[in-house]
């Protein structure tokens, strides 16, 4: 303490409010400025929880890139965008670190909309390079000079996309960095060919001397001698050095250096950006949980945390009051795997997330892990299928997005049945926009043949995967929350259901509440002050968004005078498949009312789970108001009456 002022912690951090003052630092002060970025990025994220172990991985190469690169003009893209608290720290966002993934705060992963120093947004993996190339493109199209940099680590490299985007970008020679970051981890070890690829990269050789990076660098850039001739020695020396794969693929492969020498970084980069030449692929080694003992030491390199205890490194997870639907589906899928030896599971680079790592432990032979490859997981799913094997494909609804032709062509035209363990269905919190699983029950629900469950509790998973399991007419779909189960008594075993049957949960006269998954509990919550503002309510659990059950829409539409539909999805799914099952049945002609209560037709930023449903109408305030609504009564007057 001087003079009462307290001395700053973070005295170079303190001077940075963009990368222009961070390039106003002198080289040798940024090993200090790293030091001061890790401290701080550990602390505030002990308090918010997130993504860790990425980030502690590139502190030094986001100090780099920005000093060395001229952002915000030269465009600095992330993939998935996890690793980018560092990067924030520096663009001006330091202070609003504490607000991440918070209703109102930062987003967890690059935004557009959150800085000008974020080009392009990400969340799910291996689109930078190819986000990259439509930059370069547009930059050499309008005339410009800026450099264009993609960061993607190994694990994202096992998705197919980058393989689309290398293969197009060494054709076009357009001026491009590709940063490798390899930590040889996805968010558990990497698997595939392509990182034993890397490892061989790096196997028997330390990073290479600074004199060897500046004879690559100078062999490489150094003369503008014909890239023919260039080509034929680099094979050669490719060979030797490495990187011939992408060398092959048009890139010049510079590397492996370390990622957290500076003093290797700094002159590799500046030689890059200045050689003028491109693709190029610099690979650039780095530890994931890098400086803090407990990150570095844990299996998965504190990848994904909740708040923590910075001296033990222990983190606040509180014991959940009931098993996860995750580890309910895991654990009953372990139980039919157990009496079925066709029943496989595959999960893409997710084996923790999904419960496949409890399925693994029990079946290993019978888990597979693809990397990163939510396409290549779908159709292997089909192939194993189409040979009589009963694949259950666990992939979380959010990324099985990008895998939609491969459910559509290889799955569901060929009606083979491959089972869909849709996890992270609905709305998922924190993770915000780029990870809620809005639309699986419109986007399955759509397609001839697919059947799609949604349980309303963990029993009616353990059920629902029995049926899953038993159903071998086709696709089929279980879709369940990231959420804790409801603590009922689960089933010793589970029995399968009749498809497309749902049930009444609750008798009433006048109202009827048709959910799907895992909303019924608002809807009972619901019915209970309904009921108390003299509106008798039904409630019923629809189980299946498709085939929609006609007799239990029929029953509910000729004997109330409203019906609501509740689902934790998007417009289009469950609700339309209802109106439309109204309509065709001519139930929609009379003075029956009916409204289908759906996700917001808007992506909705992070927040609380809670507090997200809230937004969305979809919790059992919303839905009582929605009731008085549709009925034109007031409901504050029923309130003070009741
Ligand atoms: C399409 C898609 N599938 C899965 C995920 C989940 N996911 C987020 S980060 C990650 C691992 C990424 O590994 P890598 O690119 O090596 O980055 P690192 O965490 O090692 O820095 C995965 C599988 C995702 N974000 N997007
Ligand atoms: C960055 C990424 O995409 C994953 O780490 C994702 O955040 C995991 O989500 P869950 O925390 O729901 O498993
Ligand atoms: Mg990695």
């Amino acid at each position: 303490m001087v003079s009462g002022v307290p001395v700053s912690k973070t005295p170079l951090l303190d001077r940075i409010r963009t990368p222009a003052d961070l390039r106003q630092l002198t080289e040798d002060q940024l090993p200090e400025l790293a030091r001061e970025l890790r401290e701080e990025m550990i602390e505030v994220v002990s308090q918010t929880g997130g993504h860790l172990g990425a980030g502690l991985g590139v502190v030094e190469l986001t100090v780099a890139l920005h000093y060395v690169f001229d952002t915000p003009y030269d465009k600095l893209i992330w993939d998935v965008g996890h690793q980018a608290y560092p990067h924030k720290m520096l663009t001006g966002r330091r202070d609003r670190l504490p607000t991440l993934r918070q209703g109102g705060g930062l987003s967890g992963f690059t935004k557009r909309s959150e800085s000008a120093y974020d080009p392009f947004g990400a969340g799910h993996t291996s689109t930078s390079i190819s986000a990259a190339l439509g930059f370069a493109v547009a930059r050499d199209l309008k005339g410009e000079a800026n450099n264009v940099i993609a960061v993607i680590g190994d694990g994202s490299m096992s998705g197919g996309m980058a393989y689309e985007a290398l293969n197009n970008a060494g054709a076009m020679d357009s001026r491009l960095i590709v940063v490798l970051n390899d930590n040889d981890m996805s968010i558990s070890p990497s698997v595939g060919a392509m990182s034993a690829y890397l490892s061989r990269l790096l196997s028997g050789k330390t990073y290479l001397s600074l004199r060897d990076i500046g004879k690559q660098l100078s062999r490489r850039f150094g003369r503008t001698i014909d890239r023919t001739i260039t080509r034929a020695v680099e094979h050669a020396r490719g060979f030797l050095m490495g990187g011939t794969l992408f060398e092959e693929l048009g890139f010049y492969y510079v590397g492996p250096i370390n990622g957290h020498d500076l003093d290797h970084i700094l002159p590799v980069l500046k030689n890059v950006r200045d050689a003028g030449v491109g693709p190029v692929l610099l690979h650039v080694v780095t530890q994931k949980g890098k400086g803090y003992g407990p990150a570095e030491s844990s299996a998965d390199k504190y990848h994904g945390v909740v708040k923590f205890d910075i001296a033990t490194g222990s983190q606040a997870k509180s014991k959940p009051a009931a098993p996860s639907y995750t580890k309910v589906f895991a654990e009953a899928l372990i139980k039919e795997a157990d009496r079925d030896p066709k029943i496989v599971a595959i999960t893409a680079a997710m084996p923790s997330g999904t419960g496949l790592d409890l399925f693994a432990k029990a079946h290993p032979k019978r888990c597979f892990d693809v990397g990163i490859a939510e396409q290549h997981a779908v159709t292997f799913a089909a192939g194993m299928a189409a040979d009589g094997m009963k694949p259950f494909c666990a992939i979380y609804s959010t990324f099985l997005q990008r895998a939609y032709d491969q459910v559509v062509h290889d799955v569901a035209i060929q009606k083979l049945p491959v089972r869909f363990a849709i996890d992270r269905a609905g709305l998922v919190g924190a993770d915000g926009a780029t990870h809620a699983g809005a639309f699986d029950v419109a986007y399955m629900g759509v397609l001839p043949g697919m059947v799609v469950m949604a349980p309303a509790d963990e029993a009616e998973l353990v059920h629902m995967v029995a049926t899953a399991a038993a159903y071998d007419d086709g696709p089929s779909t279980v879709r369940y929350p990231r959420a804790d189960g409801l603590g009922i008594p689960l089933p010793e075993a589970g029995m399968p259901l009749p498809i497309g049957k749902g049930r009444i949960v609750r008798e009433g006269t006048k109202i009827a509440l048709l959910s799907l998954g895992a909303r019924l509990g608002e809807c009972l919550a619901a019915a209970e002050e309904l009921e108390r503002y003299g509106l008798s309510t039904t409630v019923a659990d629809a189980r299946f968004a498709k085939p929609i059950d006609h007799d239990l829409v029929r029953q509910l539409a000729l004997n109330h005078e409203v019906l609501l539909t509740v689902e934790e999805g998007a417009v289009g799914g469950f609700g339309s498949f209802v109106l439309h099952a109204l309509a065709d049945d001519s139930l929609l002609d009379g003075s029956l009312r009916v409204r289908a209560l759906t996700l917001p037709d808007a992506f909705q930023d992070q927040d609380t789970i809670e507090r997200q449903y809230a937004q969305a109408g979809l919790d059992a305030r919303s839905i009582v108001a929605k009731v008085f609504e549709v009925l034109g009564r007031d409901l504050t007057d029923a309130a003070r009456r009741a």
